[in-house]
């Protein structure tokens, strides 16, 4: 089952992320992220910190989902394991439709074709809510440093993070990010062992 924590910068994912893989200790999980690991993941760090063409940033960004669905999530999944990832798919479709705004028409369009046909869609993504004010106080950001870091950008993210969860709901946890981590734990752990207890009763089913 492959589980997605998303939000924006400061809504406390970084946090949640490593607690859940102890509270979910007993499901053995695989705790991952995007940007990844690999050597494309540092391309993706560096056209970051460089400010690189917002395509060839958004394309790395793209090859790093590649390298990373190859290299973890795939065998992961195969061999049944519980994928616990720290970013995904729903944060391209959200910062990349800022970057590439009025520079390839509609990207969202863009960003989900050229996903299409090899992408996974996560059983599960928590979304981390938070008003952008305080994301920025937590990271120590004024609202000036990298382009994704900005208030004006981090205001449309979460903006396009509700549109997608009211495009597929049944996929979508909210939790107020505002909450003590305590209680953000408790309640994305139970998120997780319900659906992973539903899709179990759903295998049964289909049998
Ligand atoms: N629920 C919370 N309440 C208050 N502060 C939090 C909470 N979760 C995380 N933080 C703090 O906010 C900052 C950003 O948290 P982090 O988990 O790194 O966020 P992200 O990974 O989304 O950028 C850190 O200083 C962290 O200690
Ligand atoms: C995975 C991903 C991240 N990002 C952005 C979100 C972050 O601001 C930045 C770096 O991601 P990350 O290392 O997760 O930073 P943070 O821990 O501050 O969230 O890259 C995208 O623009 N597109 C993507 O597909």
């Amino acid at each position: 089952m492959l589980v997605t924590i998303e939000g924006i910068d400061g809504s406390g994912k970084s946090t949640l992320h490593q607690a859940l893989g102890t509270a979910l200790a007993d499901f053995s999980p695989v705790i991952t992220r995007e940007p990844g690991s690999t050597w494309i993941g540092d391309a993706v760090r560096r056209a970051i910190r460089e400010q690189a063409d917002p395509v060839a940033e958004a394309l790395l960004f793209v090859a790093d989902h590649a390298a990373h669905l190859r290299e973890i999530v795939r065998p992961a999944l195969a061999e049944g394991h519980l994928v616990i990832s720290d970013r995904y798919i729903d944060s391209r479709y959200v910062y990349q439709q800022v970057t590439l705004d009025g520079i390839i028409p509609d990207p969202l369009s863009w960003l989900r074709a050229v996903h299409s046909g090899w992408t996974i869609i996560p059983d599960l993504t928590i979304l981390l809510a938070v008003p952008v004010a305080v994301a920025l106080e937590r990271t120590g950001k004024r609202g000036e440093g990298e382009h994704f870091e900005q208030e004006h950008v981090l205001s449309r993210v979460q903006e396009y993070y509700m549109r997608l969860v009211e495009e597929d709901p049944s996929r979508f946890v909210i939790i107020d990010g505002t909450l003590p981590p305590e209680h953000i734990l408790r309640v994305a752990s139970e998120a997780v062992r319900f659906r992973h207890a539903e899709q179990r009763k759903k295998r049964k089913n289909n049998k």
